[in-house]
């Protein structure tokens, strides 16, 4: 018999015997493994543990054995064939399957869910049209497109004394000066207009801006909406800071009647404030104006020679003064008002407004030739570099700061090449401001600035707000009603004495064509009241008057006055007062004849309903001129605001006898004249 080591086949070795032996018992151990599903975790652990301790045996074995058993090696377990694996997350979630190492095949389900449909594009369209109004609003002026637009309802109530200013830019003598007066808010157009004129900035409110002049502006706002303080009191702020009295506002107004009333505006503002008043209207005599608004008129004196701050007048006289008064000068001007510009600008008097711009620019070459005699009576001047002599220079009279480059004083050089600007500055209101582009631009504004005040709420009122300045169609006063009765020719006094009788007319102005017409219309008016009191038992009396330019001046005021005062019930007149003119108490205006354009329109029936207060407005129109005002009132865009008033025929034919006779009554007073 053979032993174990010599039955061992040749070449291996005890440690390799031993090793395959142990290779035995853990195959077998595994298959048991295998068969015994029931074996315990802790077991199976066990297990693992044994092999890791016999792999590691192994490894430190296999070290040795390795080159010459590549049999074990072969016999190793290899990964077969890459397979796909799959992956069962624990929430259930399906993972796509991924490849090892080789790259996904393209797929639909991996690619990114695609958006609902294609990207749309717009299809190739024209752009809308523009509106009608942004059409019209293009080559406008630049300044009109920007203007401020400011709703009638807005107002600012003025603090009293002692509070800061809220907004307003007033000082505390003004606030309480205006709350004296009755003022207690300030209107649409001062809500703008005072802040304006006013900055906080001190050095805006100066006399003189040389090199900041201050920008001009246009005011388009109804009728009784406030327009005269709006000016008014940002005059008296800047100028009561003034010294020296100096001719530094001047107010241009189409009539002597509105002179008259504007000055009491400004008095009424600037009550204790130091400054001087004036007028010229031609009322009085041209010596007696002379010496009321020059102090000095036999020296020749550069500076002119002042004895008013603010000058309130009509332009026929205001070229007179600069024509003919001795120191009479526009140079300091600090502000020029043309108020109710329209008409002021249609009005070629003189060519007022040329002369009046030319008096306050610093002239080129008309100042030096007035100096020319000066320097040839003074001794050579010395030159800068020449050496320095007894200077005998010119005593500049006080000529405002833009002249005084023109006098002969030797060439101080100076590091500030900017021109010096006159700083006048040019306000022009009306509530049919004109949009002629020839008239406006006569005025030479600078950098203007507009101020509209109509209902606007949304960017296109806004547009039609600036588009209706532009195409000259105007803002009636919210508080207005306005009515046409359309009759014949010989019912037309009927319809006026009816509507004086049914409505109880007490404060009215009545207008006609012409001051005849005005004289006439009054007498039969009397006449009638005659004839109908003999047959009334108790009538009452209503006082009516002409107003007209046939009136003297004293006459005129002493009517204006018993109307104010009431004494007056009606007061007829011709378009002589239908611009400006404000009598708060005015509760109808009567056209007995009707206007034959808008701007007039506009005017007489805003003598009523002013200042927020209701009005009425009735226009008598002709059956053979209906047409025309009713095409008037549509190119206005005014036509639904006129309501048609019919007046039934019994209401007329009551009042016949009486009119019958006053017509012969006139008649005979005529042929008696
Ligand atoms: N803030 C205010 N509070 C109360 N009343 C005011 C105010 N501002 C102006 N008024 C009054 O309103 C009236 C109309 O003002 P004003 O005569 O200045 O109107 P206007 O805009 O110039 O009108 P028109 O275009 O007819 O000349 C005047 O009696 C004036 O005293």
């Amino acid at each position: 018999m053979m032993d174990a080591a010599a039955a061992a086949p040749k070449g291996k070795t005890k440690a390799k015997q031993r090793y395959l032996k142990r290779k035995k018992e853990r195959r077998k151990l595994s298959k048991n493994k295998k068969q015994k599903t029931s074996l315990s975790q802790s077991q199976a652990g066990e297990l693992e543990n044994e092999d890791a301790e016999d792999n590691e045996s192994i490894v430190e074995e296999e070290e040795v054995v390795e080159e010459t058993l590549p049999v074990v090696e072969k016999s190793e377990k290899r990964p077969k064939k890459r397979r796909k694996l799959s992956i069962q997350p624990e929430d259930g979630e399906t993972v796509e399957p991924v490849l090892a190492q080789t790259p996904p095949a393209p797929s639909i389900q991996r690619l990114p869910t695609p958006q609902a449909a294609l990207p749309t594009f717009p299809l190739p369209a024209l752009p809308n049209a523009p509106s009608k109004s942004t059409l019209a609003l293009q080559g406008l002026d630049k300044a009109l497109v920007d203007a401020d637009i400011i709703p009638p309802t807005k107002t600012l109530p003025i603090p009293p004394e002692g509070d800061a200013d809220g907004g307003t830019g007033l000082s505390e003598k003004m606030r309480k000066r205006l709350i004296d007066l009755g003022i207690t808010e300030l209107f649409a157009v001062q809500t703008s207009l005072l802040p304006f004129l006013l900055p906080s900035d001190p050095m805006y409110k100066a006399l003189y801006q040389p090199f900041n002049p201050p920008r001009d502006v246009c005011v388009s706002a109804p009728t009784g909406s406030g327009k005269t303080l709006a000016y008014a009191v940002p005059i008296v702020e800047i100028l009561s800071s003034s010294i020296v009295t100096r001719l530094r506002a001047l107010v241009v107004l189409p009539t002597r009647d509105l002179v008259v009333q504007v000055r009491e505006t400004f008095e009424a503002v600037s009550k204790g404030r130091g400054l001087k008043i004036g007028t010229a209207t031609g009322q009085h005599s041209f010596p007696h104006e002379q010496a009321q608004l020059v102090a000095d008129r036999s020296t020749h004196l550069k500076g002119g020679s002042s004895k008013v701050d603010i000058l309130i007048c009509t332009p026929g006289r205001l070229i007179d003064h600069l024509k003919e008064t001795p120191n009479f000068s526009l140079q300091h001007l600090r502000f020029l008002v043309v108020d109710e510009a329209d008409r002021l600008l249609a009005q070629s008097f003189q060519d007022w407004l040329i002369q009046v711009l030319a008096a306050t620019r610093p002239p080129k070459h008309a100042l030096e030739h007035t100096l020319n005699d000066l320097a040839s009576s003074t001794p050579k001047l010395p030159s800068y570099n020449s050496t320095p002599g007894p200077l005998n220079l010119p005593v500049p009279d006080a000529l405002a700061p833009a002249f005084l480059h023109l006098l002969p004083y030797p060439d101080i050089p100076s590091f500030i090449t900017e021109r010096k600007e006159h700083s006048c500055q040019k306000l022009l209101f009306s509530a049919t401001l004109t949009r002629d582009p020839g008239k406006i631009a006569a005025l030479e504004l600078r950098n203007p600035k507009y101020f509209i005040v109509q209902g606007s709420s949304t960017d296109e009122e806004e547009e039609n707000a600036i588009l209706d300045v532009a195409t000259e169609k105007f803002t009636m006063p919210a508080t207005l009603k306005e009515h046409m009765i359309i009759c014949s020719a010989y019912e037309k006094p009927l319809v006026f004495f009816h509507l004086v009788q049914a409505h109880n007319i007490l404060n009215a102005l009545v207008f006609t064509k012409s001051a005849e017409s005005t004289n006439r219309l009054v007498r039969l008016f009397e006449f009638f009241q005659n004839a109908r009191a003999s047959e009334t038992p108790n009538p009452t009396n209503i006082v009516a008057r002409a107003y007209s330019s046939d009136l003297p001046v004293a006459d005129r005021k002493t009517i204006l006055e018993n109307f104010k005062s009431q004494k007056i019930q009606i007061l007829v007149c011709s378009d002589l007062i239908s611009r400006g003119i404000d009598i708060s108490h005015v509760s109808h205006v009567i056209s007995y004849d009707s206007p034959v354009d808008m701007r007039k329109y506009v005017h007489r029936v805003g003598r009523t309903a002013r200042a927020g207060r209701e009005g009425d407005a009735w226009t008598l129109v002709e059956e053979q001129e209906a047409r025309h005002f009713k095409l008037m009132m549509k190119d206005a865009n005014h036509l639904s605001q006129v309501k048609k008033l019919r007046i039934g025929e019994q209401d007329l034919t009551s009042l016949v006898p009486h009119y019958e006779t006053a017509l012969s009554n006139l008649k005979d007073s005529y042929s008696r004249s």
